[in-house]
């Protein structure tokens, strides 16, 4: 394919309820979308950097820039471009994960979409839906939480997330425990809050029969997750640490995780989010999809990545009124607990115009 520009959509979405996790408050998703224009098709990539670097090093304004200077430009020089190649082209400049993973991600939907093959037919997809779980933020009260918990569950989700921080984390889980039993499957995740310090009191959380204990340590303190899991008795998960299929498999080989959360975002795309399913699977760690609190772009391929097999417990693929009231795309809405697998070419999803134009805040063009 011959790229002749990319568009850069500054996108931003009230969420239905504030969502509070151990590193702030997100009332408002600020999004960047991309939409790669080439001779034979358009792609659309969404990044899911958030406004401040706080769940990583990444935010919304950097990867405007690094796209605009550094990775669009460098596709000019690609003779022959396909989702394939876009990240050889983009090895040379480190890190943005994020940045790279959108820009791959809406060449490889072109590529797809010209071809018409379903991204989900493209990364191996088993299933035609998946099962869904949902994330829960950090509540005012025991009450609120509940109440959330109870409407999730009513829904249909099938499983519940719980996020903590310290103050914040055995009374939840044991009030959840007592109110909808020990039947829901439900994990937590820390978002790096705590420390080895903090080791003894997380070993509180055991007798609750939780899947997993997401992320509790730095995302540089691997070795520390693995001192953890000789102590905890719950599954530790690895989410900001697992930043490529390597960081993986040390991971696994060092014992700091038994299961992994997928995010291609955070990986740099979703080819290499297959990456990381593939040693995965060949290690026997189960995988999930997680979620950055994307729209219908990006929903619609976690949702074909958490068709793979190795994807054998819920993600937070959840509905798009989890967090918007109207999504940009046709909404993905939840039929008992799963979310069904796009079947089109590309993502299988395009934004409806109206709904994108009433929430874009800048558009520009970068033609190549
Ligand atoms: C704003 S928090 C985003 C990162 C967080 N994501 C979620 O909790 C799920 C969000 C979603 O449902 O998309 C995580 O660390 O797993
Ligand atoms: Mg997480």
């Amino acid at each position: 394919m011959k790229l002749s520009g990319v568009e850069l959509r500054l996108i931003s979405m009230p969420l239905v309820a504030p969502f509070r996790t151990s590193f702030g408050v997100e009332t408002t998703r600020e999004i960047l979308l991309l939409r790669a224009v080439t001779d034979e098709a358009e792609g659309w990539g969404e990044c899911v950097a958030m406004s401040d670097p706080l769940y990583s090093s990444e935010y919304v304004h950097a990867a405007v820039d690094v796209l605009t200077r550094f990775f669009i430009p460098a596709l000019a020089d690609v003779p022959e471009l396909d989702g394939n190649a876009v990240a050889p082209a983009l090895a040379k400049f480190k890190g943005h994960r994020m940045a790279k993973a959108a820009l791959e991600t809406a060449v490889l939907d072109a590529e797809l979409r010209a071809q018409g093959r379903s991204m989900g037919r493209e990364l191996g997809a088993v299933r035609d839906r998946v099962p869904c779980g949902v994330s829960v933020g950090i509540m005012d009260s025991i009450d609120e939480l509940l109440d959330a918990v109870g409407g999730y569950l009513d829904a249909g989700y099938l499983r519940i997330k719980l996020k903590i921080e310290p103050g914040w984390d055995i009374a939840p889980v044991r009030a959840v425990r007592e109110r909808f039993g020990d039947e829901v499957l439900l994990q937590v995740d820390a978002n790096t809050a705590y420390t080895m310090a903090d080791a003894r009191h997380l070993a509180g959380l055991d007798p609750f029969g939780l899947l997993l204990i997401e992320q509790p340590f730095d995302e540089e303190d691997v070795l520390g997750h693995a001192e953890l899991a000789r102590v905890v008795s719950t599954p530790v998960c690895l989410d900001e640490s697992i930043t490529s299929a390597r960081a993986a498999a040390d991971a696994i080989r060092l014992g700091a995780c038994q299961i992994v959360n997928i995010k291609p975002g955070r990986v740099g795309g979703y080819l290499e989010a297959r990456r990381i399913h593939d040693v995965c699977s060949a290690n026997g760690v189960a995988v999930w999809a997680g979620g950055m609190l994307e729209t219908g772009i990006g929903r619609a391929a976690n949702v074909a990545l958490a068709a793979l097999p190795g994807f054998t417990v819920p993600g937070d693929t959840s509905a798009s009124d989890r967090y918007y009231r109207t999504d940009i795309t046709e909404p993905f809405v939840l039929d008992q607990g799963h979310l069904a697998v796009p079947t089109g070419p590309g993502i299988g999803v395009t934004p409806i115009p109206d709904e994108l134009a009433a929430v874009t805040s800048k558009v520009d063009w970068l033609p190549l």
